[in-house]
């Protein structure tokens, strides 16, 4: 999530009700992409892992092995998990990207912003792509946030997938908090291309680009807390989750990746009805309807709904229950360690819960605090677009 949408929640998902809610190489068949530590060497975890059974000459797995001769990128994601950058080639630079299945417009920094709009942050330059004559694109985020600027043709590349005349959103305005968050070079949508918002005609994301080259037509979200997730594309990796898969339907709409589950869990206490939310990487926080985070909050003592925080606070030592949802028929858990999101300040005392309510948004968002307790597959191998959850 780039770290925009996750102040809106801690800055007043309140202010939400007013503000317009949501109007966000040679291809190989299959790869791993690992998100970057930020401002760190780039650890491949594939080929660390790869190592580490060599090392004891033990027979490497094949994913494994497939993975690491892929060739992978590991990213890291930023203080309290407000964010997950993976590095991407745009043109003749790599920029620091975030994979936001929230939205549809791959949009980056670039050589066209005035030069205090581009400090700190790694540019995408023009002058390699081809301008495409005529377009634009503008968007805007459901905490107000946003972007706009002019489209040119160019190479993407992410892990060893190339894509070589991609639609590149190079950024000529952004907006304050995306000048100050300089870990984030831009955006990586990952909705349907249906939402994209270049005018006047959409263009298609960079899994709508490549997707036909993959082995299977789906990415996968590996996201964890605290530590580097990794997406796949083209192919499921088995050894990322427990038990199986289970797949439930997407309605794809309103371009997102929405779905419906049938009852939720507050610890051991569960409830039938019906949650239609949407899985989306690029949010930090589980926003849910009042009701059930009213009933969450209260098994949680001390905990109050803080409108000058903008949401649920409690304090930082509270024990907080799991949240599970029922999907497809199977339940999916969300452990309370994960539900604390971060400090509200530096004395570290009180703490903003993960769990906020989705008012004024009009669906719940399954963004980061659940998503990283799952294997994601955002699946289009048929015409019937479908998700399939794999708890970690
Ligand atoms: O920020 C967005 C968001 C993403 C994409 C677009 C968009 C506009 C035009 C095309 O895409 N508009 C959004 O607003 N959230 C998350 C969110 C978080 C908090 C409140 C509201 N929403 C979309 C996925 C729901």
């Amino acid at each position: 999530m780039h770290g925009i949408k996750s102040i809106a929640a801690i800055a007043g998902l309140a202010s939400l009700a007013v503000a317009s809610p949501v109007e966000k190489r040679a291809t190989p068949g299959s790869f791993q992409i690992k998100q970057v530590q930020t401002g760190q060497k780039l650890a491949v975890g594939a080929v660390a892992y790869q190592k580490a059974y060599q090392k004891y000459n033990k027979a490497v797995p094949a994913v494994v092995a497939a993975a690491a001769q892929q060739g992978a990128v590991t990213a890291t994601p930023e203080q309290y998990d407000s964010e997950y950058l993976c590095p991407v080639t745009v043109g003749a630079n790599t920029l620091n990207l975030d994979f936001d299945t929230g939205s549809a417009d791959l949009w980056v920094f670039s050589s066209l912003l005035p030069s205090s709009e581009q400090a700190g942050h790694s540019i995408y330059n023009v002058a390699s792509g081809k301008k495409i004559t005529g377009d634009t694109w503008k968007i805007s985020y459901g905490d107000g946030s946003g972007a706009a600027g002019t489209v040119y043709a160019d190479k993407v590349v992410i892990g060893p997938v190339t894509a070589t005349t991609q639609a590149v959103e190079a950024a000529t305005s952004i907006s304050s908090a995306f000048q100050q968050d300089t870990d984030n070079d831009g955006l990586v949508g990952l909705a349907f291309s249906t939402i994209n918002t270049v005018s006047p005609k959409p263009v298609t994301t960079f899994f709508d680009t490549v997707k036909a080259n993959l082995t299977s037509k789906l990415f996968a979200a590996d996201l964890k807390k605290g530590a580097a997730g990794v997406y796949d594309f083209g192919y499921i990796d088995t050894t990322k989750y427990t038990g199986s898969i289970v797949y439930t339907p997407v309605d794809s709409s309103q371009g997102f990746w929405m779905f419906t589950s049938t009852a939720y869990s507050i610890g051991t206490t569960k409830t039938s009805a019906s949650i239609s939310g949407i899985a989306d990487t690029g949010t930090s926080l589980l926003l849910l309807d009042a009701s059930i985070v009213t009933a969450y909050y209260k098994k949680v003592t001390g905990s109050k709904n803080d409108s000058t925080q903008g949401g649920y606070t409690f304090p930082c030592t509270a024990t907080l229950p799991d949240f599970s949802i029922t999907v497809g028929g199977a339940v999916r858990t969300v452990p309370g360690s994960y539900m604390n999101f971060a400090p509200i300040d530096n004395t570290g005392k009180t703490c903003f819960g993960g769990i906020q309510s989705n008012a004024g948004v009009g669906f719940s968002i399954f963004g980061d605090i659940f998503l990283k307790s799952q294997y994601v597959i955002f699946d289009q191998t048929t015409s019937s677009p479908r998700l399939g959850f794999g708890q970690q």
